[in-house]
Order: C-alpha cells, then sequence, then structure tokens
C-alpha cells in the first residue's frame, strides 16, 4: 500500500473519477472525508452513488465520511477540512477532483453556464485548496494536492469555451501554488485526463460518429475509465512522488499527442 494511515479529502467524490479516486485511496490505506453535490432534481442519483461509495471503502476497512455541499461556495471548503480535523484529526492529501461541463455553443452562451463552470471548476478548486493547505501548514508535515485538470487545459472544444479556460487555470493553479507551498512540504500536481467515460460526457459521446472519430484518435485504443486516472492520482499522492512538484500528468492513451 502506498499512502498507509493518511487522511485524505476528496471532492466530487461520489461519482465518476472522484468516486475512483475515493476508493483508490482508500485502497492504499487513506480514510477519507468524501464532498458530494447534485441538481436538486438529480438527488436519488446523488444518495445512492454515495452510499455505494461509502460502502465500497468501508468494505476495505476504511473509514469514509460525507459531507454534502456545493464546492463553488468557500463554506464548503472550510467545512470539509474541519470535518477531517475532527473526524481523522487532520488532512495529508487533497484531491480537488469536483467539475463540471454543460456543453453549449459559444457565441450564445449563458452567463450563468459561464460563471456557474467557473465557480465550480476554478474558484471552488482554490478555495479547497486554500483551506487543506493551511491546515497542511498548521500540521507541519507537508502534505500532497492533487487536482483533476484536463486535456483541455491545452486543447480546445468548441462546446467547451467556458470550460477549458477553468481547466487551463486549475493547472495553472497547482504551477503557482507549488511554489507558494513548497517550503512548508505541502507537493501540489494535476492529472489531465483525456476521454474518460464518465456522465459529464454521456450525451455527447452518445453520438456514434463522434466516438468512433474519438475511439480511432486514441492511440491505446479505448476510452479511459475512471480508475485510469485514480492510480495516477494515488502515485503523485504518495512518497513515490516525492520529489514530483508543479507537474501535470496526462493520462489520455496517448490522445494529446496523436496529430496523424
Ligand atoms: N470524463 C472526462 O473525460 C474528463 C473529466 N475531467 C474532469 O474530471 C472531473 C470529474 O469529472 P467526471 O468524473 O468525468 O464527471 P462526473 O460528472 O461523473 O463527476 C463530477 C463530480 O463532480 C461533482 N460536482 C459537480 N458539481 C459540484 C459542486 N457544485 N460541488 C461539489 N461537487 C460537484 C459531481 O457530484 C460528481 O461527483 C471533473 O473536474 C472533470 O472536469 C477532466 C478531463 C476529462
Ligand atoms: C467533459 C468532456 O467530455 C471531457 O472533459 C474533458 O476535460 C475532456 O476534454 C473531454 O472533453
Amino acid at each position: 500500500m502506498l499512502l498507509t494511515g493518511k487522511r485524505a479529502i476528496v471532492t466530487g467524490g461520489s461519482r465518476g473519477i472522484g468516486r475512483a479516486i475515493s476508493v483508490e485511496l482508500a485502497r492504499q490505506g487513506c480514510d477519507v472525508v468524501i464532498n458530494y453535490h447534485s441538481r436538486a432534481d438529480e438527488a436519488q442519483t446523488r444518495d445512492t452513488a454515495i452510499s455505494e461509495t461509502i460502502a465500497e471503502i468501508t468494505a476495505l476497512g476504511r473509514r469514509a465520511i460525507p459531507l454534502e455541499g456545493d464546492i463553488a461556495l468557500k463554506r464548503t471548503a472550510l467545512e470539509l477540512v474541519e470535518l477531517a480535523r475532527a473526524e481523522l484529526g487532520g488532512v495529508d492529501i487533497l484531491a480537488s477532483n469536483a467539475g463540471i461541463c454543460p456543453f453549449h455553443s459559444f457565441l450564445d452562451m449563458p452567463a450563468e453556464a459561464l460563471e456557474t463552470t467557473i465557480g465550480v471548476n476554478l474558484t471552488g478548486a482554490f478555495y479547497i485548496c486554500q483551506a487543506a493547505a493551511n491546515a497542511m501548514k498548521d500540521q507541519g508535515t507537508g502534505g500532497a494536492i492533487v487536482a483533476t485538470s484536463s486535456i483541455s487545459a491545452l486543447v480546445g472544444g468548441a462546446m467547451q469555451t467556458h470550460y477549458t479556460p477553468t481547466k487551463a487555470g486549475v493547472h495553472s493553479l497547482m504551477q503557482s501554488a507549488a511554489i507558494a507551498l513548497g517550503p512548508y512540504g505541502i507537493r501540489c500536481n494535476s492529472v489531465m485526463p483525456g476521454a474518460i467515460a464518465t456522465d459529464i460526457n454521456r450525451d455527447d459521446w452518445s453520438d456514434p460518429q463522434k466516438r468512433a472519430y474519438l475511439d480511432g484518435r486514441i492511440p491505446l485504443g479505448r476510452f479511459g475509465q475512471p480508475e485510469d486516472v485514480a492510480k495516477v492520482v494515488a502515485f503523485l499522492a504518495s512518497d513515490m512522488a516525492g520529489y514530483v512538484t508543479g507537474a501535470a500528468l496526462l493520462v489520455d492513451g496517448g490522445l494529446y499527442v496523436n496529430l496523424q
């Protein structure tokens, strides 16, 4: 196990990539505070997802402590860190993962879509990184922050003009935080997933032509699974990556480099 006895916070940790991260960190020895949140009309799915995630972690012999809350709010970040302190005695690892991508064309982008996407993906990442970093600094034992950026930090998408800048922003946040927090022994890195099969893109990739096009562009010949990303997050959070900070690791099956 890579992370025996560590205490982690995972945002957006009950579904998709975040769920896989929560479970992988537990498999590697962490107890996990899990932030989860959904629109009100998704309450049923949300509650099932967090219950299943908790059950999976408990079966691994680790603790899973849930906290419902909108990560765009600074209040949620402070509550998550306080919960980790109260229940686990502190926080050693943060996986800042929560994100949304409501696909929309550029010229008629509603302000609400832009502002919500920036709020969840970038402002939310800032608040939770800041709150966790302060806790790690006070503990004096260092720590590791791994943010879920994206291949979209490096390349664009016509229906993602509100989204890709947030992922470039998360990448940049990790670079600057790595400098600010290096003196405290806190490492900051990001993962850049490519095309990973989750709810976020289910509708977009339900178009068989688009799916076939993307399939053909991935040198490893398949879409990624959430677990492909989670294993890399666990590695970056561990001492195996003890001299890695300010880095970004593509987890994309080679999609980014495949021009022709
Ligand atoms: N699936 C993909 O191909 C890729 C995904 N990503 C990123 O991975 C991260 C996870 O996304 P997926 O697992 O793919 O999608 P997903 O839709 O399955 O998961 C998103 C998670 O974020 C949570 N979330 C949404 N709004 C929230 C809010 N306001 N407060 C707290 N949590 C909130 C959701 O409840 C869910 O747990 C996102 O940051 C996304 O941008 C990056 C590159 C590729
Ligand atoms: C949500 C998209 O399907 C997915 O998210 C990303 O960040 C990738 O660029 C994919 O487009």
